[in-house]
């Protein structure tokens, strides 16, 4: 079921009698959703993989750096990307959230995401490039899967919701547990995002043009929206479930809008338009 140690020590007690190691949990252990494979790790191998290929790309094709000069920044460039990846994945082992070859999958895992959907690739320009209802199709159809998968396990008598359950059983502090880290919460904010994507397509039109203003007018502008997302975020009232998440969907759905319609607009100052509309 690829347990996470925190919980699966414990649960090893209860079937042998033969002593297994304490481990102590932190702040972070309480993660909630199936070990397997490293939602950590697969997200930054994802982002860190996108940002460094491209970085490498910009690299090879200047003019104006020397050969030697290209080769020491990229190997600088990788070295910090498995680096990062690495320390990532300790920190996962340390807090007991995951066992090593959960990390591994996480780290295939975001490679496949980097190179299917982030960086230029012909399996990516599909959702890039496609009109609105072809891309609300993909993102109907993800749901619809996702909420299939949840039914059907239910049908089959498998508790969708078993690992959960584990988390509320063994973790040593409930103030730990959050909900954020649900596979429910997961479900939602990605077909959300899903959705949201999906009302700008096609998005290559949005974000062709980052903007002519200085690097920390956009950096500004992004931690900016960064905040007030966050802001927005713990805004959001726990106590109805349903209203829960449709605020966690909804918000989920908005932020490519802002992402890659209002910021690049307000970086530019120059209506950034869709050919579609
Ligand atoms: O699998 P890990 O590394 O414990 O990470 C789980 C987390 O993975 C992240 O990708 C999700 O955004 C979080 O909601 C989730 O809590």
């Amino acid at each position: 079921m690829e347990h996470r140690p925190y919980w699966w020590v414990k649960e090893r007690e209860l079937l042998v009698e033969h002593a297994y190691p304490v481990l102590q949990q932190t702040r972070l252990s309480c993660e909630t959703g199936p070990g397997s494979p490293s939602g950590h790790v697969m997200g930054s191998t994802a982002v860190l993989f996108a940002i460094v290929a491209s970085l490498d790309e910009i690299l090879s094709k200047s003019r104006k750096i020397s050969h030697r000069t290209k080769a020491a920044g990229k190997y600088i460039l990788w070295i910090l990307f498995g680096a990062s990846l690495i320390l990532i994945a300790m920190s996962r082992l340390y807090t007991a959230t995951h066992f090593p070859h959960q990390c591994f999958l996480g780290f295939l895992g975001g490679l496949y995401v980097a190179k299917s959907l982030l960086l230029d690739t012909k399996m990516s320009t599909w959702w890039r490039n496609s009109k609105r209802p072809k891309v609300l199709l993909a993102a109907l159809g993800m749901t619809m899967i996702s909420f299939g998968a949840y039914w059907l396990q239910k049908g089959l008598g498998i508790d969708p919701q078993w690992s959960v359950k584990l988390a509320f059983k063994w973790c040593s502090k409930p103030d730990w547990i959050h909900v954020n880290t649900t596979p429910l919460f997961s479900l939602v904010r990605d077909c959300g995002a899903a959705f949201g994507i999906a009302l700008i397509s096609p998005v290559s039109m949005r974000y062709t043009s980052l903007g002519t203003s200085s690097c920390i007018v956009k950096g500004v502008l992004i931690g900016g929206v960064m905040v007030a997302m966050h802001l927005a975020q713990a805004a959001i009232p726990i106590g109805h479930v349903l209203t829960f998440y449709l605020c966690q969907f909804m918000l989920y759905a908005v932020q490519p809008y802002i992402y890659l319609v209002i910021v690049p607009f307000l970086a530019t100052q120059q209506k950034v338009t869709n050919k579609s509309d």
